[in-house]
């Protein structure tokens, strides 16, 4: 996270110090339960400085004790002392109803579902930039860090800082000298810390980084296994999580090496301090200006500040892991929607228009697409093709608003996207890419998904014209068969057939294939030619193919290179040009020459039967 983000927060345009600040960032973090989390805090705050009154009640009640009892003296600091008890634990419990009384369970469920909207409404070309084991990390992890943990943290770091200062005052009321030493210190650990902090703070922050990191490493591991399996890359990227694993020891044992200089200084002023009382204190006993009851009190109540004031730095440590989950939250959250033009439009035709239409990525050094202009027409399949880069998917992305070109428009019958509506624009377009991503359900309800109120036997006849009834008939509990438990068991051809039977429910009026048969082998292959010709018929369809012979038939063919638009016509036309897609074409008649050659078939006509048809 960038100071740019959390600056650009519109509550913390002040300039705050860090503290003030992680305590707005955790009350905004709360969301609809911020009063309650700052009456919680307000009772935490009250219940350490009533611990400290009732821990100063000690040196009255030694000295009505000392030398010689003063009963109803003592019995009536005794009451004060368990009053003022009484009303640190009612405070504390009052504080922490924060937990049971649910509050922090509808604060973290409001903010999950926050980050989850957020997730849905944030460009999708600023979700690709984040690796999906991060957004989990931010999603899970950090929500519970935040604020589980937060109120347990504060707890402890108030009883260490509020309850030993609070008696120290109370105690100059008694001995203004051993006041003074003591509220001197007590308040020596804060700027020590504020010292260290930046140093502490770094360190803890790398940790946060690396454990997110490495949480990426391993989601992304597990996830690609097969494939590196397939490609004998299993042992290699295992290295590479080894290493992630290295990195993180490297970083715990520099965060560890690093809070542990400050842990023991601090320590060790404590320590010093509290003996440096107790030489003053017996020196002045034995000088006869101190009361030996005021000694014995004081040597109590040090006692039992030594420790939590020892710890101080330990628990700062948490809240520094907090601070981070904070941040991370807020740079989630504080990525704007893509702008939407006024007033909104809704399409009556879906001819698509690239009108000079310049794109750069985030991060990026130059523009993938170039004062692209390009018109493809309604009802109508236009090939996009071109080398590898060039930048098509790129434009059906810009077509699905995952971004917005930076120069340029792109157009749905005349009405630029940035107008329509997303749940609209979304609802105008089916997409079929190579990669088909299938969730834990059923079958039913994964094609369903296109068209949530689709009845079951729109979802059944969708399924029939996609060619997957076949192979649903023979899953263990057909079309209520859960996908995850039967995990790799369907081919890719049937993969497909599922994604295109999801489009046909959906039956948006523009389709995007994206090289949706480049991985099948010929008889899925088929199936799915089957299904796409279901699909297209009669709608504005683009697809993206690297073999020509499956686009021979497109009504027009762009050629894209370099993220320009090059050469466009049908086939014949472009054969005839003589240009780059003469070129193309004849390379891969010659490497299928070759193949087939090698093969000893001779060439046939079979690539039609294997092609999108134009409708
Ligand atoms: N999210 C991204 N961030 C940065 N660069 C990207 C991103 N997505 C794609 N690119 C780059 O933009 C260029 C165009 O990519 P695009 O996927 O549009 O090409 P393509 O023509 O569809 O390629 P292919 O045929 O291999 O799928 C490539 O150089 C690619 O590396």
């Amino acid at each position: 996270m960038t100071s740019d983000t959390l600056t650009s927060t519109p509550v913390s345009r002040r300039r705050l110090t860090p503290w003030q600040e992680t305590y707005r960032q955790l009350l905004r973090s709360a969301g609809p339960r911020a009063r309650e989390l700052r009456v919680a805090l307000l009772g935490l705050i009250a219940a350490a400085a009533l611990q400290g009154l009732a821990l100063a009640c000690l040196l009255p009640l030694f000295s009505a004790l000392l030398p010689v009892p003063d009963w109803p003296a003592v019995l009536a600091w005794l009451a004060v002392m368990t009053a003022l008890m009484g009303l640190a634990t009612l405070a504390r419990w009052r504080a922490q109803g924060f937990d049971f009384d649910g509050h922090m369970a509808v604060a973290t469920h409001a903010l999950r579902t926050r980050l989850g909207e957020q997730l849905r409404r944030m460009p999708l070309e600023r979700l690709q930039d984040r690796r999906t084991g991060e957004v989990n990390a931010t999603l899970l992890g950090n929500v519970d860090e935040n604020l589980n943990y937060a109120m347990t943290v504060l707890n402890l770091i108030l009883t260490a800082v509020v309850t030993p200062f609070v008696a120290a005052l109370a105690t100059l009321a008694v001995d203004w000298r051993m006041g003074l030493i003591l509220l001197l210190i007590f308040p020596a650990i804060i700027p020590l810390y504020r010292w260290r902090r930046p140093v502490f703070a770094g360190t803890m922050r790398g940790l946060a980084v690396a454990h997110q990191r490495t949480s990426g490493d391993i989601l992304e591991y597990t996830q690609g296994l097969p494939v590196l399996r397939a490609a004998r890359c299993a042992g290699e990227r295992a290295e590479r999580l080894q290493a992630s694993f290295a990195h993180l020891r490297e970083v715990q044992t520099r965060a560890q090496r690093t809070g542990s200089r400050p842990k023991v200084i601090i320590a060790s002023v404590v320590e010093l301090g509290l003996l440096l009382i107790v030489a003053v204190g017996v020196t002045w006993v034995i000088a006869g200006t101190l009361d030996v009851a005021v000694l014995a009190a004081l040597l109590v109540m040090i006692v039992r500040f030594a420790e939590p004031l020892a710890n101080f730095v330990n628990y700062t440590a948490i809240l520094e892991l907090i601070e981070t989950a904070l941040e991370r939250i807020e740079a989630l959250l504080a990525i704007e929607p893509l702008p939407q033009q006024t007033p909104p439009a809704v399409p009556a035709r879906f001819d698509i228009r690239f009108a000079g239409v310049t794109f750069q990525y985030a991060g990026t050094e130059r523009p993938v697409l170039r004062e692209l202009d390009a018109e493809l027409p309604a009802r109508r399949m236009t090939a996009l093709v071109g080398p590898s880069g060039s930048g098509k998917t790129t434009l059906t992305r810009l077509l699905m608003r995952h971004a917005d070109p930076q120069r340029g428009a792109v157009t749905i019958g005349g009405i630029d996207v940035r107008a329509i509506p997303p749940e609209t624009l979304n609802g105008l377009i089916s997409v079929v890419f190579q990669d088909v991503y299938l969730f834990d359900d059923t079958v039913l309800a994964n094609i369903r998904m296109a068209r949530p109120e689709a009845s079951d036997a729109e979802v059944e006849a969708a399924a029939h014209a996609a060619q997957c009834l076949e192979f649903i008939e023979r899953l263990p509990r057909r079309w209520q068969t859960r996908l995850g438990d039967i995990g790799g068991r369907l081919s890719g051809g049937e993969r497909q057939r599922i994604s295109i039977a999801r489009a046909l429910l959906k039956d948006a009026p523009i389709v995007v294939l994206d090289e949706p048969t480049a991985a099948l082998d010929t008889e899925s292959e088929r199936a799915v030619q089957r299904a796409i010709d279901a699909l297209v018929r009669d709608k504005t369809v683009i697809v993206i193919a690297h073999r020509l012979s499956t686009i021979a038939g497109a009504d027009r063919i762009l050629v894209i290179e370099d993220g320009r638009l090059v050469e466009q016509g049908h086939h014949g036309e472009l054969l005839v040009v003589g240009g780059r897609y003469r070129a193309m074409w004849d390379a891969q008649q010659r490497a299928k020459d070759w193949y087939l050659g090698l093969a000893g078939e001779p060439g046939n006509g079979k690539q039609s039967a294997r092609s999108f048809s134009a409708t």
